[in-house]
């Protein structure tokens, strides 16, 4: 018996849609909607607006994907010398340049038209913001010339809280501020250990991340002060009386795993822990955005 294969035309079509959907960071927005959909739900004491919600979500979505795709197109060169990222679409040549452009075109306009006309023009304007920030002033300018690339470019992948708070409550609220420091100073001890893990890579494509330039001893210390500095920061819902009880255990038992790694990582010679950290850094952000939802309903302290 012989197994049924597609047409040559269909294979393609599906290869082609798959190469568009690798340029959205699928796993990465979705990170991205999740922290923006848990500032809607701190916003208002009530479950948000449903219908609100979703098309909120689906806006700032649609930019992070399209974000995504023109950090791709700039990216295309560099993506093409390092292990992690040549076989994405652009460097395998499944899609050109302009086809990338030209979606990421399509998501930017969809998404400014969902959360202009259906959510509120200052969400729309903050996410564009974000947008440019991320794809244009970190991917084209900052990633290229200075250590610090990602300390200020993480002022954009911290924006979606504030986003989805905004969507919600149609203004800017210091405590969806606070939301927006804690992934800005998580960015640093996210990142410095997979570029640290992936030194000789960046070193190839000339990307002058902190470990290439400073070295990895350097590196590790930064990892520990911004972790230090994230522990801090994290007691700052509770102390400011945003969150609760609930909320500071999980912040206090997250923050001292994200300290082991990081007290381990710089104590030793190799750089064997680095992507374990790197890996703790996603469940640490998962988990403390989880506890100030759960904390957010039910309040103890
Ligand atoms: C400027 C800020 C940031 C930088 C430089 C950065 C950098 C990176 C890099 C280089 C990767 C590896 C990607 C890969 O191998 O495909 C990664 C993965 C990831 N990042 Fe970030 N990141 C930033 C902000 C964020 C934010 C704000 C979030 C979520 C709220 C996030 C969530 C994730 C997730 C979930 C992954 C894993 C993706 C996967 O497994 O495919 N990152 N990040
Ligand atoms: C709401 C909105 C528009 C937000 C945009 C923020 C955004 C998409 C942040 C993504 C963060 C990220 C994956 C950075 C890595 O880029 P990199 O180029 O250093 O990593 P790479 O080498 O894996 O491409």
């Amino acid at each position: 018996m012989t197994t049924p294969t597609l047409p040559a035309s269909a294979a393609s079509v599906s290869v082609t849609w798959r190469a568009y959907l690798g340029l959205c960071k699928l796993r990465v927005v979705g990170a991205i909607v999740f922290t923006a959909v848990i500032g809607m739900f701190l916003a208002v004491p009530e479950p948000p607006p449903l219908l609100l919600s979703f098309w909120a979500a689906l806006g700032i979505g649609l930019a992070a994907a399209s974000a995504a795709a023109l950090n791709h197109v700039y990216d295309r060169e560099a993506d093409s010398k390092m292990g992690r990222t040549e076989y994405r679409p652009l460097p395998q040549h499944q899609l050109e340049p302009r086809q990338a452009n030209v979606f990421a075109a399509i998501l930017c306009l969809l998404s400014m038209a969902i959360l202009g006309f259906l959510v509120n023009p200052l969400t729309a304007v903050l996410t564009f913001l974000s947008l440019i920030g991320y794809a244009v002033i970190y991917t084209r300018y900052l990633k290229r010339v200075t250590t610090q690339n990602i300390v200020i470019g993480g002022a954009a992948g911290a924006a979606p809280p504030v986003l989805g708070w905004c969507a919600i409550t149609g203004n800017l609220d210091p405590h969806s501020l606070l939301l927006f420091l804690l992934i800005f100073v998580w960015t640093p001890p996210h990142f410095w250990p997979l570029a640290l893990a992936k030194k000789d890579e960046y070193k190839l494509a000339d990307m002058p991340m902190l470990p290439v330039i400073y070295g990895d001893a350097i590196t590790k210390l930064h990892i520990l002060l911004y972790t230090i500095l994230l522990f801090i920061s994290s007691l700052l819902p509770y102390l400011t009386h945003m969150s609760g009880l609930i909320y500071l255990g999980a912040a206090v038992v997250l923050g001292l795993g994200f300290l082991y790694f990081a007290v381990r990582l710089w104590k030793a010679q190799d750089n064997k822990l680095a992507m374990k950290t790197f890996g703790y850094s996603l469940f640490y952000l998962m988990g403390l955005f989880s506890a100030l939802l759960v904390d957010h309903y039910v309040r103890v302290g």
